[in-house]
């Protein structure tokens, strides 16, 4: 049975993965520890870093050998996708996850959703602009966030357009809106715009469909 989000802070109390889709969506503020933010967030600063760097040879040795050290560091606390902070914890921006552009949660509820979306340097497209993929990427996120209040339940995208309607700036907060437009049986049609300020910069047109019971 797809519910709506399950309020669980130990991984163990929670209903087990149902299908191929998790059942509940976890809604934790604990995993990964206090610190867990400022760890995304320098992840973060990393990519950004390292989309406009341009090391000399014996720094991208030093480089290679201090993020080797990293990764290596971070392999021996792999878990299982249901069970990581990155997109269980509600209190960060994205709900934890670092693949996504960054939003935070101003509003939501059966009218829609409503946040503050800011791509950065490492959403770079070209000239200044954010790539189109991501604005995509954020739309997805949202539009299944506003699909998940809709239908309480989860959904996967069937399809989903954009239109670029204005450049879409990079390091700017900016307002991103996502809402049901209409609901039949198990297609949920979202909507979505996204505004620097007054101006639009993007418009999305998107269909969720919500699983049944164990659908993957
Ligand atoms: C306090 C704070 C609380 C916070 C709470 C936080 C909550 C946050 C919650 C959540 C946020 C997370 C959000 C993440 C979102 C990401 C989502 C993704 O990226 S999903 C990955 C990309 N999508 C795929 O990989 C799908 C691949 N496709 C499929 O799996 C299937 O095609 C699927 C499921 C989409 C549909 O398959 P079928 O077998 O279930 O259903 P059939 O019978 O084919 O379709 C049902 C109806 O939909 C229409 N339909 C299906 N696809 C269509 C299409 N492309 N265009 C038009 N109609 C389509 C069909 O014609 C049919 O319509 P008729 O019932 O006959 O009227």
């Amino acid at each position: 049975m797809i519910d709506g989000p399950d309020i669980s802070e130990n991984p163990d109390d929670e209903d087990p993965h149902e299908g191929g889709f998790r059942a509940h969506t976890a809604i934790t503020t604990s995993r990964g520890g206090p610190r867990y933010a400022e760890f995304s967030e320098q992840v973060r600063t990393l990519m950004d870093h390292a989309r406009y760097a341009c090391p000399t040879p014996e720094m991208a040795d030093e480089l290679i050998e201090d993020l080797k050290k990293i990764n290596d560091k971070l392999a021996t606390v792999r878990i299982d996708e249901w069970h990581s902070p990155a997109g269980t914890r509600i209190d960060l921006p994205s709900r934890g996850n670092i693949t996504l552009p960054p939003y935070e949660v101003i509003d939501f509820g059966p009218d829609g959703v409503t946040t503050t979306l800011t791509f950065r340097d490492f959403h770079l497209g070209g000239n200044a602009a954010a790539h189109g993929g991501h604005i995509a990427v954020a739309f997805d996120d949202l539009g299944g966030f506003a699909s998940a209040i809709a239908i309480e339940g989860v959904s996967r995208t069937a399809y989903l357009t954009v239109q670029y309607r204005s450049i879409t700036p990079l390091n700017t907060p900016l307002r991103a809106r996502t809402w049901a437009e209409k609901i039949e049986g198990r297609k949920v049609f979202i909507k979505g715009t996204l505004h620097d300020g007054d101006r639009l910069c993007a418009e999305m047109d998107a269909l969720f469909i919500k699983l049944n019971p164990g659908q993957p």
